[in-house]
């Protein structure tokens, strides 16, 4: 069959509005329509091309990049984008760059911790990228006084970047504060006397990253004038003279807060991507096991398939919603933070740790399991996957490193329970540690496999395992006479204790997200179907936790996994459409086997002839190498 839409029959059998599923996976009709006006403009333009790539050597990948990002630049003028278009814009360019740093780290660094004259004299000058910045605060070593190591946009554009340091005063030692430190000449681009500032060199994948200049930076004798010192936390006077404001040190670490928040909805974005791919290759593609001489078995209709497959559906579906939800925890964090009510901020930075880490693990493996889902042509670059993935994976590190970040958690969740003592009741997304006697002695009501459908019984599940591992972890601690070295000892347990309290805040979003007005035929049931699979789908895959903490018998096991299935049958109609309602373009999905129509194998078939290697029918090198040892065996086979 050539042309036309070969996911048409697929398409026919949503049982869902399926353009009332965009306007919710967006989050609203005015993001909607952004979104869907401003990926339109991308993909039509031939500018932001971005098949090829992987076929460049870095130096002709990153003149692309640095191409890309001024005619985007020169695009958002001239058409007089807000800022929440000109984002969108340099969303769907898909393509790292400098860019990154200076609009999500730099100008937010600025924002959170320079004073109201810092921010009038930097913020509009950054604004109008007449100054580029970056973000500088990891180190090559261990310590703030070797070389800055990894700031991306550092390498070769950035003029300016926030670096963290220590701040010595009369010879006392204050601590890691942000500075903004000029790198090069605005005028030639040159580093300025005692800056040594370079490039870190390639990194993982062909394309992928290196369109990002990570750098390295280091400093001889340089002068940063004092008025440079972010100001907001903590001041230095004219005399010397150092003094704090009455805030919590922690917000120097504010900027991490708020990018680890928008790498959570980035990761609900990567990995609805990677599924959209996979799901629409899964209905394609076909293999044995057709009866009665009928069209042979789409691969998606295997079990197996649909059991690695939906719960990444699902986890793409739950990880918008926790975006969603984490993007007005952090608006009202800022609010209370501007009226001087500190009390959230100790939550709003373990709900963001955590989350970053959880969602960017999982998102990184599914897109690891969509390759393998889209079989050997998931290998290909003209999948999009490769790409992607390389794209990805550095995000379980960056902005904290997953683990890392989730003993920041444990020791919240830990503190949490050594206050219940002292009468503090937990509020926001511990309160249930409030109910912690019951929730240690409770049974599950589960009797048959639909019980498991009850939002309330998933729930108290999910409470009672992830209290009865924070209580386990907080007994053994007891048991320890000096605190960090039993926190270091149990630290394997603390990780699972976080990991359990963060699922547990995804399902109770997710559920949270049900319990709205949700407009248009179907889907509220279809998201509820959804929810239902990543609920159980994370109760199975854990399933030695719920037991070993005594939440569920084997039975109830038994039944959650007959639910899963049955869910599975359930969402398979319905897959097709649930991943058109994130509304990509072919452009942005970049994926032969994910694109829209359908019409994979012509398409990679004649996308096998543009590749370089096939420009000649005999490959240079043949001459050289080949033909000689060709030659050669015909005289040894003579002899
Ligand atoms: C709009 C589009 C945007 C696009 C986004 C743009 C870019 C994103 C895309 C790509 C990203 C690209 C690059 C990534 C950039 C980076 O990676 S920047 C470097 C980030 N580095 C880290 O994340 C380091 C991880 N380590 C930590 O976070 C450490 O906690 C620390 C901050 C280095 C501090 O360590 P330490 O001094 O040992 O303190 P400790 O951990 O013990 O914490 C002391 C108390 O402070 C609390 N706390 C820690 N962090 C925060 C925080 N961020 N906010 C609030 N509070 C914090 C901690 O809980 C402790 O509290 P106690 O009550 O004392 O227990
Ligand atoms: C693509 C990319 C872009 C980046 N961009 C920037 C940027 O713009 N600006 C910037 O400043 N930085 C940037 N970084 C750096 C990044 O923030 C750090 O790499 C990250 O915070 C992890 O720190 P690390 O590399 O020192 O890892 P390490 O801390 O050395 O981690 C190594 C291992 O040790 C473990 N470990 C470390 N500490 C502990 C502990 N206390 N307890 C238990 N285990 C531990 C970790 O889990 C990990 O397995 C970037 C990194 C990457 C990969």
């Amino acid at each position: 069959m050539e042309g036309g839409d070969h996911l048409a029959h697929e398409r026919k059998k949503a049982q869902f509005d399926v353009e009332a599923m965009k306007i919710v996976w967006a989050g609203s009709r005015h993001a909607f329509e952004v979104s869907d006006r401003i990926s339109k403009l991308v993909a039509s333009d031939p500018a932001f091309r971005k098949d090829n790539r992987p076929m460049l050597s870095r130096k002709e990948l990153f003149k692309n990049t640095l191409r890309k990002a001024a005619y985007a630049w020169k695009r958002i003028i001239e058409l007089r984008l807000s800022e929440e278009e000109a984002s969108k814009l340099r969303f769907y360019v898909d393509e790292p760059a400098f860019t990154d740093l200076h609009w999500g780290m730099f100008l937010p660094a600025i924002k959170g911790q320079g004073t109201e004259e810092q921010q009038q004299k930097w913020l509009p000058l950054a604004y109008k990228m007449q100054i580029i910045g970056c973000y500088a605060q990891t180190e090559l070593g261990h310590g703030s006084n070797s070389s800055k190591w990894w700031p991306g946009g550092l390498g070769k554009i950035s003029t300016h970047a926030v670096v963290y340091a220590r701040l010595i005063t009369d010879g006392q030692d204050h601590g890691v504060h942000g500075f903004i430190v000029q790198l090069r000449s605005l005028d030639d681009h040159s580093p300025l006397p005692g800056i040594t500032v370079g490039d870190i060199g390639m990194k993982f994948g062909n394309g992928a990253y290196n369109t990002m200049d990570n750098g390295v930076l280091r400093f001889d004798h340089v002068r940063i004038p004092r008025d440079q010192m972010l100001m907001k936390v903590s001041q230095v006077s004219r005399e010397g003279k150092y003094s704090q404001s009455n805030v919590p040190r922690q917000l120097v670490y504010g900027t991490m807060v708020f990018v680890r928040q928008t790498i959570v909805a980035d990761a609900s974005c990567a990995l609805s991507r990677a599924v959209c791919i996979a799901t629409r290759y899964s209905a394609v593609r076909r293999q044995f096991g057709s009866q009665n001489g009928g069209p042979e078995t789409q691969v998606i209709d295997y079990k197996t398939q649909q059991s690695r497959l939906f719960p990444l559906l699902a986890s793409a579906y739950a990880f918008r919603f926790v975006g969603e939800w984490l993007k007005w925890l952090y608006t009202d964090v800022t609010q209370r933070l501007q009226a001087n009510d500190f009390s959230t901020l100790p939550e709003a930075h373990a709900c963001t740790a955590g989350l970053k880490s959880l969602t960017t693990a999982a998102t990184a493996d599914g897109i690891e399991e969509c390759r393998k889902l889209c079989g050997g042509h998931g290998y290909l670059c003209s999948s999009g996957l490769p790409e992607l993935f390389a794209v990805y994976v550095p995000a379980c590190t960056y902005e904290g490193d997953n683990t890392v970040l989730l003993l920041q958690v444990a020791r919240f969740l830990v503190k949490t329970l050594s206050q219940l003592g002292s009468g503090k009741q937990p509020v926001g997304t511990t309160a249930y540690m409030g109910q912690v006697e019951h929730l240690m002695q409770c049974h599950c009501n589960v009797q048959k496999a639909e019980d498991w459908l009850k939002p309330a019984v998933i729930l108290e599940a999910f409470e009672a395992r992830s209290a009865r591992m924070s209580v386990a972890c907080a007994k053994n601690l007891s048991k320890f006479t000096n605190p960090e070295e039993g926190f270091a000892e149990l630290s394997g347990d603390l990780v699972e204790a976080a990991i359990a309290h963060c699922q547990l805040i995804i399902v109770s979003k997710f559920i949270e997200k049900l319990q709205q007005d949700i407009p248009g035929k179907g889907v509220k049931q279809q998201l509820g179907v959804l929810c239902n699979i990543y609920a159980l789908f994370l109760l199975h895959k854990h399933q030695g936790d719920f037991l070993s903490t005594g939440c569920i018998t084997p039975k109830q096991a038994y039944l959650a996994n007959e639910q899963l299935r049955a869910l599975y049958s359930q969402a398979r109609p319905n897959a097709i459409a649930l991943v058109d309602a994130f509304n990509y373009t072919d452009h942005y999905l970049g994926s032969i086997l994910g694109c829209y129509d359908g019409n994979v194998y012509p398409k990679l078939y004649e996308a096998a002839w543009k590749d370089p290697l096939n420009d000649s029918v005999v490959p240079d090198g043949y001459r050289e190498y080949i033909w000689p040892m060709l030659k050669q065996q015909l005289r040894t086979a003579r002899l």
